[in-house]
């Protein structure tokens, strides 16, 4: 099967919360809420593969630096196999914005379980409560 390889991040604010993404209408999986990031490009490394797409997605700059390893999901979807490490991320500059039609939400750790996530992230949210 199809391995893509995507680059995700947990961005935490000073009150504990976590940045999720609304999927839009018409993408695979709209309407569920991920970390944002986006797939890896060939010759990048995930951290600048992130760099990048939360520049893209929501205008803000962070560094190589402050994205730290938490976790990973290895996810065997219809049509490819998702690697996704997940980093966290506690420092940022700029505001972010819903720069690709996205919804964003910031959510505390315990009403994480509100928003339907895709199958790959359900794993990740236990690990990710307990760093935040
Ligand atoms: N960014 C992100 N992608 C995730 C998460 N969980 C998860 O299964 N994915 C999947 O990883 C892929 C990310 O691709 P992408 O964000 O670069 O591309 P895309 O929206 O155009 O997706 P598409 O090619 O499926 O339409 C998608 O298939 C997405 O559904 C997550 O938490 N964050």
């Amino acid at each position: 099967m199809k391995m893509v390889l995507v680059s995700a991040v947990a961005l935490v604010d000073v009150e504990g919360r976590v940045l999720l993404a609304q999927r839009p209408e018409g993408k695979s999986m709209a309407g569920l809420w991920e970390f944002p990031g986006g797939k890896v490009e060939t010759g990048e490394t995930p951290e600048a593969a992130l760099i990048r797409e939360l520049q893209e997605e929501l205008g803000i700059g962070t560094w190589q630096s402050c994205l730290a390893p938490l976790t990973f999901a290895s996810h065997s979807y219809d049509d490819f196999h998702l690697l996704m490490p997940l980093f966290i991320c506690r420092k940022w500059e700029g505001v972010p914005q819903a720069r690709e039609g996205q919804v964003l939400k910031w959510v505390r750790g315990r009403e994480l379980r509100n928003y339907p996530m895709p199958a790959a992230d359900v794993p990740l949210i236990p690990l990710l409560r307990d760093w935040i």
